[in-house]
């Protein structure tokens, strides 16, 4: 059962998110600079709003490492908002004087709700008569906290198991990447240079002019990423029972992402319209060992890893809030109106590839630590390889 645990707290324009992780074995190597590196991959990709450009990631520990690695302690990071000056009197946690709110100009009671966002039922859930209240904390801001802790557990996962973490898109509305390219650890900077990180340059161009022609026509869009896990050995999560079953926590995890509406593991659905003799990895003999002939399964079986490549895949609505408003209630006169809009993002499925990766880093991380201990970095990785070099069938 789950050995590490993390939470994170903070609002879209409060001071900052914050994110701790607790249980992570001593010796891991982390530093400000691999957080803001991949808080900085976030922030990537074609058809994000203006927020991308105007604020800055600010990373701060404030527990758990020291002088560049984990000490076994709890790990509190802190992403700060750059753009708090602008908000600190309509995010303060104090009272503020209600003429000083007017000054802002900002604090104007979001009395439309936007369809496909948490506004109306939130607002409904706890008794608020305006969106802001719940909007702040709906927001995928949020992912920048869950990516620095993400950072943590990949450094962790490469250190301990030589495990390696890559996504890219495979999906974004009708443009499709091929089926069957799977970049490796060696494509990531090739990724990150792709405006919609993906490894195909003809299914790239055609993402890209999806999202120009949604730009166009005021609208938005969502996709498909992949998450492919290098090195992951055989073994992680059981077949025991439900809520130890490493697919299904995975598919929590990434579920768990704002805005992804359905997860497959390795061909996932498609394995409901083939016969049996066409979706299972047959068993075969090779000069390395015991391998599977393809990789249909996403490399889990029963709930356990198979020791083969790792593939889980999350699908992302649409953004929701259109710039060509949807329809909605004025909550304020009861009147139909046109949902609150003040800028969007048209397409954030490159930047849901890289919170997918954090989410999978972090249920693997936990994995690891559940199958193998230890307290330090060296233990793990002896218990690792202690486990490899002893494996009854190979
Ligand atoms: C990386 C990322 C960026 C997002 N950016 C926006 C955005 O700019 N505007 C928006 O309306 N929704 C955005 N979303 C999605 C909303 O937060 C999400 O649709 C909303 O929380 C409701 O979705 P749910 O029903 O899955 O929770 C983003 C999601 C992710 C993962
Ligand atoms: C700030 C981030 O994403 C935000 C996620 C988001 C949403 O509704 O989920 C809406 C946008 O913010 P705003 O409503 O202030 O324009 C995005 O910019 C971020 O990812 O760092």
């Amino acid at each position: 059962m789950s050995r590490l645990r993390w939470l994170t707290a903070g609002e879209s324009h409060g001071p900052a998110l914050v994110a701790t992780l607790e249980g992570l074995p001593a010796g891991v190597p982390v530093t400000t600079e691999l957080v803001a590196d991949h808080l900085a991959r976030r922030r990537l990709g074609y058809g994000r709003g203006a927020r991308m450009k105007f604020e800055r990631d600010e990373v701060t520990f404030l527990g758990g490492v020291r002088h560049g690695l984990s000490l076994g302690s709890p790990i509190a990071v802190m992403v700060g908002n750059t753009e708090w000056p602008k908000w600190e009197k309509v995010m303060s946690a104090d009272p503020v004087d209600p003429s000083e709110l007017k000054e802002t100009g900002r604090n104007a009671p979001l009395t439309r709700p936007r369809p496909g966002h948490a506004d109306l039922a939130g607002m409904q859930k706890y008794g608020f008569d305006e969106a802001r209240p719940i909007l702040e904390r709906a927001s995928a801001r949020e992912t920048a906290a869950r990516v620095a802790l993400g950072a943590v557990a990949r450094s962790f996962l490469k250190e301990a198991a030589g495990i390696e973490i890559v996504s890219h898109v495979i999906e974004l509305a009708a443009a499709k990447a091929p089926y069957g390219l799977y970049p490796t650890p060696a494509d990531v900077e090739k990724l990150d240079a792709d405006p919609v990180r993906c490894l195909d340059a003809d299914a790239s161009k055609a993402m890209v002019a999806e999202i120009d022609q949604a730009h166009k026509d005021g609208d938005t869009l969502g996709g498909v990423v992949e998450v492919l896990a290098y090195g992951v050995p055989v073994g992680l999560g059981s077949h025991v029972h439900w809520d130890r079953r490493l697919d299904a926590r995975l598919a929590a995890a990434l579920m768990g992402i704002q805005a992804i509406k359905g997860v497959e593991v390795g061909d996932g659905f498609d394995l409901a319209r083939v016969p049996g003799s066409k979706a299972h990895d047959e068993i075969v003999r090779t000069g390395d060992g015991i391998k599977r002939a393809s990789g249909r399964s996403g490399g889990t079986e029963g709930g356990l890893t198979t020791g083969e490549l790792l593939r889980v895949r999350a699908a992302m609505k649409p953004i929701a809030t259109v710039p060509r408003a949807l329809a909605t209630i004025d909550v304020a006169t009861g009147e139909a109106a046109a949902a609150h809009h003040q800028r969007s993002d048209v397409c954030a499925v490159p930047a849901a590839g890289i919170v997918a990766e954090a989410m999978v880093a972090l249920v693997l991380a936990d994995a690891v630590v559940e199958k193998f201990g230890g307290d330090s970095v060296p233990e793990t990785r002896r218990n690792v390889q202690s486990y490899l070099d002893n494996l009854n069938i190979r």
